[in-house]
């Protein structure tokens, strides 16, 4: 089974959890930039319109060749009970016909289900089959907290099975 973990990070917390993943699993992994700034108060604001609006941006790597992967493990906090606009462009670019997806998000409040609704739909239609999904709450947490509820995910959904 070969499995990639793509992800969006802003502020270290998703990248924790993939990284996490990525240990447990022993998988592959690929940090997903978006080349918009999404800095200070301003720019946050900005990013959830952005994200309320499902509003596509530039991202990098551009292109990847998924091809060898079986499973994609697909990780965002969430914005504005959405996913991020990185990880929408990213879901929108590729064809996924005959992948299985995991998905997971970051929030501190939310539960992620239109979060997780929203990705489900997009990667169906481009011929995914989501098998599993998490969030993991990040709120007052230390990167080692969100560690430990990662590695609990894993143990939980059976995720070595994926
Ligand atoms: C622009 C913006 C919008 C957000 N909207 C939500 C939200 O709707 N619900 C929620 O629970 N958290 C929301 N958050 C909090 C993030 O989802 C949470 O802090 C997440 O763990 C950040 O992940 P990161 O450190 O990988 O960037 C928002 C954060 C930002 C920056």
């Amino acid at each position: 089974m070969n499995r990639i973990i793509l992800y969006y990070s802003e502020g270290g917390t998703t990248q924790q959890v993939a990284e996490t993943l990525a240990i447990n699993l022993r998988c592959d992994i690929c940090r997903i930039r978006d080349l918009k700034s999404r800095d200070g108060y301003k720019n946050r604001l900005f990013s959830t319109f952005d994200a309320f609006r499902e509003s596509k941006t530039e991202i990098y790597p551009p292109r990847l060749d998924l091809s060898e992967y079986d499973t994609i493990y697909i990780g965002t906090p969430i914005w504005a009970n959405n996913p991020t606009p990185a990880i929408i462009t990213l879901i929108d670019r590729y064809n996924f016909l005959g992948k299985d997806v995991v998905l997971f998000t970051t929030s501190t409040n939310s539960e992620g289900e239109n979060t997780f609704n929203k990705m489900d739909m997009k990667l169906r239609a481009r011929g995914a089959r989501v098998v599993q999904e998490f969030n993991i709450k990040t709120k007052d947490k230390s990167l080692e907290m969100i560690s430990e509820d990662t590695e609990k995910a894993i143990k939980n959904l059976d995720l070595e099975l994926y």
